[in-house]
């Protein structure tokens, strides 16, 4: 028998030191922070540092961003202490790597997309995100059809995109990723997110 892990779960998009104690206390494994301006849960640096004083050591810190310059990255990196990055807009692998901290590559997803190639292009990510495609680069609370996921790929595959308590099981279930993320489904308004439904959430994770 092949004894599989459960997948790590990161709740993304906080904007409230309440939620992340909440989050926390849930049992998430990784926190997510947006740095993208045009985000409803967008975070300046002033707030994220206020909020990484919630979060306590072997929780990871994500810094979210889309089409950053180098400099913006940087200027987060120097104030709050990030432990990964996500990039989730248009950025190449050199615009990706050489900040000295491991990162995420999100892939958009609709049909048509070839993830395999996408992939190929991204050999230091630490892993894939599939999240659905959207003029809006993402946290859209829509889900994508999970059969685009291939049943191999060269990299770690992190499910997102509108999952929630009742349907992140069966996600799971079959895409078998090694870790899923979610924003929208446990929030009750846009940056705000509700303690039940991350407690939910993460119960609907760790019984699969
Ligand atoms: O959260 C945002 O506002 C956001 C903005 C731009 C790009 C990505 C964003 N969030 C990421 O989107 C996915 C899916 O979110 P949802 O659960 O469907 O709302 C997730 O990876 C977030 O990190």
């Amino acid at each position: 028998m092949t004894l599989r892990a459960k997948p790590r779960i990161k709740v993304c998009g906080l904007t409230r030191v309440e939620d992340v104690q909440a989050a926390v206390a849930a049992g998430v494994d990784a926190i997510g922070l947006v740095f993208y301006a045009d985000s409803p849960r967008h975070v300046t640096i002033a707030q994220a540092k206020v909020l990484c004083q919630a979060i306590p050591p072997f929780v990871t810190i994500v810094g979210l961003f889309v089409n950053a310059s180098r400099a913006e990255v940087h200027r987060v990196i120097e104030e709050v202490p990030l432990n990964l990055l996500q990039f989730h807009g248009d950025e190449t692998v050199d615009q990706c790597e050489g900040f000295g901290l491991p990162y995420l590559r999100a892939a958009r997803v609709r049909p048509g997309v070839d993830l395999l190639e996408f992939a190929s292009q991204f050999p230091s990510a630490r892993a894939l995100l599939l999240d659905t495609w959207t003029p809006a680069f993402g946290g859209s609370g829509e889900s994508f059809d999970w059969s685009l996921v291939p049943s191999s790929c060269p990299l770690p595959v992190i499910l997102s995109g509108g999952l929630h308590p009742d349907n992140v099981a069966a996600a799971i279930r079959q895409v078998q990723p090694v870790a899923v993320d979610v924003s929208s489904g446990v929030e009750s308004a846009k940056g705000i997110k509700d303690a039940d439904k991350i407690r939910a959430f993460v119960e609907a994770v760790r019984g699969t």
